[in-house]
């Protein structure tokens, strides 16, 4: 039986501090994944996300970098996950584009083909160099939605429950675009990290309520990854106005 981690929640007086911690934490997670495997490889959501990562810029590039979901649009569409990377990342650092992995759009017509074709993306990735059952991200990175789903799983969905395969898709997403891609719980749970960003007010019920009472069960609460992973919140002052959880002091 795997005992899974409690959450580190940083709090942060602003969005640019918690950038700039993020960013840090981020190239520390690097620096040791590629100390320890030479590789590092991180799974990164959309929404309002990517533009934490600016802190990021004038860094060092990271390295494989998969989505933990995807809409299903054109890759230079507005909703795309990956184009709002694009924009406020890749096009500023230098990322070979072969260590981006996009999901392959000519399977848009049959999503069960588009989502093992990803799968099959991530085994080339993780499969032979760790006979794991499940793939270990060194780190992903996540947001929340409103009613506490987190990549695109979603409360109530049948996917909340998918314990065998690593990408799922769904058709009926409640927030727009529908038709999506998602990373599911078993392989956001063997990360080795697994970082939350939330940020303003619009965010503090839903963080009360998947942090004091994970009970609920809520998408977002049920983000705990297998001992020895890590599991951190960056918030800012007004996402973590409501928890009662005690917040740390960043440090690395
Ligand atoms: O593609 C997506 O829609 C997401 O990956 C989704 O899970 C997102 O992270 C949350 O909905 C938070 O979105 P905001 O940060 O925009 O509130």
């Amino acid at each position: 039986m795997y005992t899974s981690t409690q959450p580190i929640v940083y709090s942060f007086q602003s969005t640019s501090n918690l950038s700039d911690s993020l960013a840090e934490y981020i190239l520390k997670a690097q620096k040791e994944s590629i100390d320890k495997r030479g590789r590092f490889t991180i799974a990164i959501s959309g929404g309002s996300l990517p533009k934490t990562l600016t802190a990021l810029i004038k860094k060092s590039g990271v390295k494989h970098i998969f989505y933990a979901d995807e809409r299903i649009v054109p890759l230079d569409h507005e909703d795309s996950n990956h184009k709002l990377a694009y924009d406020t990342l890749y096009s500023h650092v230098p990322i070979p584009s072969d260590n981006i992995h996009t999901i392959d759009l000519s399977l848009q017509n049959d999503l069960e083909e588009l989502a093992d074709a990803y799968e099959k993306e991530l085994i080339r990735e993780f499969a032979q160099k760790d006979s794991a059952r499940f793939p270990v991200f060194d780190l992903i990175l996540l947001g929340i939605g409103p009613d506490g789903h987190t990549a695109s799983l979603f409360p109530g969905h049948e996917l909340l429950s998918e314990n065998d395969r690593w990408v799922a898709f769904i058709e009926d997403s409640p927030k727009p675009p529908p038709r999506r891609v998602t990373l599911t719980f078993p392989v956001i749970n063997h990360a080795a990290r697994v970082a939350f960003v939330a940020t303003g007010v619009g965010k503090a019920q839903i963080l009360h309520d998947i942090l004091d009472t994970p009970e609920i069960g809520l998408p977002a609460a049920r983000v705990r990854p297998v001992a020895p992973g890590q599991l951190v919140w960056f918030v800012d002052d007004p996402a973590s106005a409501e928890v009662k959880l005690a917040t740390s002091d960043f440090k690395l």
